[in-house]
């Protein structure tokens, strides 16, 4: 059979991540991302399997000039044996438990979903309606963030709140980040020579929006995300779980309106929040090496609420065969992970102090202490667990 590429798209607010991916090649063949977009400053970065990086200026570039921009390196990388584009969606509602083929039917379904996510799914829709128009021939397909965690049961996705909010306007919790978390508990399970279908697991997918999950025999039983991604842990920029009466006090005490107060727990908070620095977990260790005080608070609150919602994910599971870091600060920071697991003797976790500090940049490997519960460090790889989904489902699609 022909060697079939697969194009993925993940389109954000403000950035275009990409990947040409070919089956016969376990390196995409392209890879990269635009980003500030619609700013004098949008730049696209790219490397090939070289890894040889290069870039190129698009001031004020928007989604559709980057998707422009990307056709010729595209064309170059082994476009010509594109097979399907696969889209990164952040929330597929209660209708989409896996991926699917994109019609005018599940574009409808996205659109109706931009209440629940109006920071990712717009973006989400203007890539997939680009390169609809870009590549008119090719088959198109959506894999939600989603999809996975709609195997939750229903004490663990529904609010105590009344029951007409979650039937009359779907306010319930969903999860994100579930194609990271399906996609690392399946690699853990290899890792570790245990069937997925057999396994236990507790997943901390630690980037700038970060999550955790606890997964059973291949299926997602609850995660620290809910309605939308602002719910759980503390993140880059975002405050994680505050009381629900935050809202009414800034409003009482301070007049803010709705709109400040979201700006504010969505793009002002968590590690940027309390250190007043940065949402860069880099930036913040290398301060707190330095006796930064709010750098070094903003990391042991990020490790501490991060530890807490591991222990209530192990509600969730009947055995644990090990927990799963991953992400860029998962999979890079040796000092997150020790300071999390520090937390959790309970659940009898220890370190290897040498594992961890060389299981870094993008290595896989066990950092628990012999005798102790694995402790695994899995790079996450989206883009490949995207690919893998469309080209499945083009496969079974009648020729
Ligand atoms: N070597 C490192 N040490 C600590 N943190 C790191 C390291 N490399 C990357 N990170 C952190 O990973 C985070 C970004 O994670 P990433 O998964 O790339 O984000 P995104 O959600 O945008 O894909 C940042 O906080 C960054 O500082
Ligand atoms: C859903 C979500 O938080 O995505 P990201 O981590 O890409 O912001
Ligand atoms: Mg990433």
């Amino acid at each position: 059979m022909a060697t079939r590429n697969v194009l993925v798209i993940n389109c954000g607010s403000s950035s275009l991540k990409f990947a040409l991916i070919s089956q016969a090649h376990p390196q995409p063949l392209l890879a990269g991302q635009a980003e500030r977009l619609n700013s004098p400053e949008t730049v696209l970065r790219w490397w090939r399997g070289d890894r040889i990086r290069r870039q190129r200026e698009l001031p004020g570039a928007d989604h559709r000039i980057a998707l422009q921009a990307l056709l010729p390196l595209v064309e170059e990388a082994g476009g010509d044996r594109l097979y399907g584009i696969g889209h990164r969606v952040v929330h597929g509602g209660e209708q989409f438990t896996q991926s699917t083929l994109i019609d005018a039917q599940t574009l409808a379904a996205i659109r109706a979903t931009v209440p629940l996510a109006p920071l990712h799914n717009p973006a989400n829709l203007l890539g997939i309606e680009t390169a609809m128009q870009l590549f008119p021939d090719l088959p198109q397909v959506a894999v939600f963030d989603t999809a996975f965690h709609q195997s939750m049961p229903e004490h663990a996705y529904r609010y105590a709140i009344p029951e007409r909010f979650y039937r009359d306007h779907g306010v319930r919790r969903y999860g994100f980040h579930g194609t990271s978390h399906r996609y690392v508990g399946q690699r853990a399970a290899e890792f570790s020579g245990l069937a997925v279908g057999d396994s236990c697991w507790l997943t901390a997918h630690l980037g700038n929006g970060c999550s955790t999950c606890a997964i059973v025999d291949g299926q997602s039983r609850d995660t620290s995300m809910g309605l939308t991604p602002l719910e759980g842990l503390a993140m880059g920029t975002r405050s994680g779980d505050v009381d629900p009466n935050l809202h009414g006090h800034l409003a009482r005490v301070l007049g803010w309106s709705l709109t400040e107060i979201e700006h504010l727990l969505n793009s002002e908070s968590g590690l940027l929040g309390l250190s007043g620095l940065s949402n860069d977990m880099r930036s913040l260790e290398q301060a707190r090496s330095q006796g930064h005080r709010p750098a070094t608070l903003a990391i042991e609150v990020f490790c501490y609420r991060l530890a807490k919602s591991l222990a209530a994910m192990s509600c969730a599971l009947p055995r644990l065969d090990g927990v799963v870091f991953t992400g860029g600060i998962g999979e890079n920071s040796a000092l997150v992970r020790a300071r999390s697991v520090a937390h959790l003797p309970l659940l009898g976790l220890a370190l290897d102090e040498a594992a961890n500090a060389r299981c870094v940049g993008g290595a896989t490997g066990a950092i628990n202490a012999p005798g102790h519960p694995r402790l695994l460090v899995i790079p996450t790889n989206e883009e490949k667990q995207i690919a893998q989904d469309t080209l499945a489902l083009l496969d079974a699609q009648p020729h």
